[in-house]
């Protein structure tokens, strides 16, 4: 029997108890057990829905008047609250074993407190700093670290990794691409599908219009005559160019007209919304409120809309073999192949990570050779002899100079530079000697790992050689990842690398370079916001036609 007042109403104080009660079993035996980061929304609802409804039963099953009923459902929804948040703070607190790993104190009551740090969006130099601080594993949040141990490669991104992706993965859901999706049986199936677009005779098609985008942009920087070029600007054309061409077989023709589309614009502020790392269930929250997520609502519109118009212009399309052409053949018997989810958010997916960060590592490796006139006369030493006539990709392949200048640009400048989320397995995970409890989630950000004294010797200069001929100044070998690594790595790593060793070759073949007058790379390095991949700060470089 409940405890009743004189007045035959429930007992507030023992309504409360009971609710408090109820929260906390709320929190150890749901919260705290299962994944929840989807249905925020309902949670928030069916609170509501309670607390209105307790208050009409209240009224209506119990006479209370309106006040009192108002009063008793208001101090059962806070002890409720008070009951399931007051146990998560407790144990977030005292009890969480990640409490073990050192970091702002914060850290580890809300992941909207890292968020809050990140308003700049310079995640990258924001854990470099924490790093510096707290050493090789850093409390980010409630349930996440970051390591910056090369030992964690292996068991992270390894072939045998029982790691699996983080919740941040289900950030779009429903909107699943080939990369978002968390199950790992849908994913391999789906790289299977994929696989084709990125064989060996894929690329053998696609660097004959590769070629094409890089006949244009040395035409557009010859046009300069000497005059500062804004290779921020230029690099991101040539990838979305390209990266329209390969995958939808559609001539944007950015860099015919030189200019920056709106489409540009929407994946920079489509991408803004992750640089604040929001927990999830926050940042699901927030793109479904309108007007809040329109910048990345208008990028998914988007994206849908070059699907359809792929499809809808297959005969039309500038090449039977693009990228989507490959996914496409495993939708033969799909009448409306548009509608589908997974492959609309395919189609975001080539465009993100296929234009984003090729641009990034051209301009920062521009940069670095801009910057540095002894680079660009090794790599003219090692190309000239080769790149004679109707020369391919493949003849510049090994060539250990330019490889070893990508690899430079990649390592101080990751195009995805805090790292991917992982989830360390139900049992656990450990790296060298240290235990990493279960269903933990971290990132092993490249950006910091890639100026780590410990894992290279001069860390923040750039040194081709390193990677053929110097080699003691990589001391941990599988620390480098920019592409990630294992069953979830960059499917287009051959691509890129392609357009990379290319454009970069035939830029330095035909121009000297240098840095504008008052650039000093400063808008580049401080300017450049980290989103997952990078949104670039300015850049400018003077080119001058080799006579
Ligand atoms: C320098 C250029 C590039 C870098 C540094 C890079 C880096 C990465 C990284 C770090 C990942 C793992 C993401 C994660 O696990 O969350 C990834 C995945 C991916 N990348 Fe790249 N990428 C580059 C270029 C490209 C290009 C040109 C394409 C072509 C479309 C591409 C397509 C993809 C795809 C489809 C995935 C998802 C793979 C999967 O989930 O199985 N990337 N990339």
């Amino acid at each position: 029997m409940l405890s009743t007042t004189p007045s035959g109403e429930i007992s507030p104080a023992v309504a409360s108890l009971g609710a408090l009660a109820l929260g906390t079993v709320s929190f150890w035996g749901y919260f705290h057990r299962f994944e929840t980061h989807m249905y925020a929304f309902t949670y928030f609802y069916t609170f509501l829905a309670a607390y209105i409804g307790l208050a009409i039963g209240l009224c209506k099953g119990y006479s209370y008047s309106i006040p009192s009923s108002a009063a008793t459902s208001t101090s059962v929804a806070l002890a409720f609250l008070v009951g399931a948040f007051g146990n998560c703070l407790i144990y977030r607190l005292f009890l969480n074993p990640l409490n073990k790993f050192p970091g702002p104190y914060p850290a580890r009551i809300s992941n909207l407190w890292l968020s809050a740090q990140l308003g700049n969006s310079d995640g990258y130099y924001w854990l470099q700093e924490q790093h510096k601080k707290y050493g090789k594993f850093l409390r980010i949040g409630s349930n996440d670290i970051s390591i910056i141990d090369p030992a964690a490669m292996e068991p992270a991104y390894g072939n045998k990794s029982r790691v699996s992706k983080a919740i941040w993965y289900d950030n779009d859901y429903p909107l699943t691409s080939m990369h978002t999706s968390r199950d790992k049986g849908l994913h391999d199936r789906r790289r299977r599908v994929w696989a084709p677009a990125f064989s060996e005779k894929a690329l053998r098609d696609y660097e004959t219009e590769i070629q094409k985008f890089n006949e244009k942009l040395i035409k557009q920087i010859g046009k300069h005559k000497g005059e500062p070029v804004n290779v921020t600007k230029w690099f991101n054309l040539f990838s979305f160019d390209a990266m329209g061409l390969l995958a939808f077989g559609r001539d944007y023709g950015m860099l015919d007209k030189g200019e920056k589309p709106h489409e540009l614009e929407m994946l920079d502020e489509g991408m803004q919304p992750l640089a604040y790392r929001f927990p999830s269930w926050f940042f699901r929250m927030l793109t479904q409120i309108p007007g809040l997520g329109e910048g990345y609502n208008k990028f998914v519109k988007f994206c849908v809309s070059e699907l359809t118009w792929r499809i809808k212009h297959a005969d039309q399309a500038k090449r039977d073999s693009d990228i989507m052409g490959w996914l496409l053949k495993a939708y033969k018997d799909v009448p409306h192949p548009e509608n589908d989810s997974m492959l609309q958010a395919d189609a975001r997916l080539i465009i993100v990570a296929g234009s984003d960060t090729t641009a990034a590592t051209f301009t920062y490796l521009f940069y670095h050779l801009a910057s540095d006139p002894e680079q660009v006369r090794k790599l003219r030493e090692e190309l000239e002899p080769i790149c004679l006539g109707d020369w391919q990709e493949k003849d510049i392949r090994g060539c250990n100079h330019l490889n070893g200048c990508i690899n430079e640009a990649l390592r101080l400048h990751p195009p995805v530079p805090s790292g991917v989320n992982r989830l360390t397995p139900p049992e656990g995970m450990k790296v060298g000697e240290t235990w990493i409890p279960g269903n933990v989630t971290f990132i092993t950000p490249q950006y910091v790992m890639g100026r780590d004294e410990y894992i290279y010797a001069s860390a923040n200069s750039f040194i081709p050689e390193r990677w053929y001929s110097q080699e003691d100044k990589v001391k941990h070998k599988d620390a480098f990842a920019p592409f990630s690594m294992g069953p979830f790595g960059c499917i287009g790593k051959n691509l890129a690398l392609m357009e990379l060793r290319t454009l970069t070759s035939r830029l330095v073949l035909n121009f000297d370079l240098k840095l504008a007058p008052q650039e000093d790379g400063m808008r580049l390095m401080r300017k450049t916001k980290d989103h997952f991949t990078v949104d670039l700060g300015d850049l400018e470089v003077v080119f001058t036609e080799r006579t």
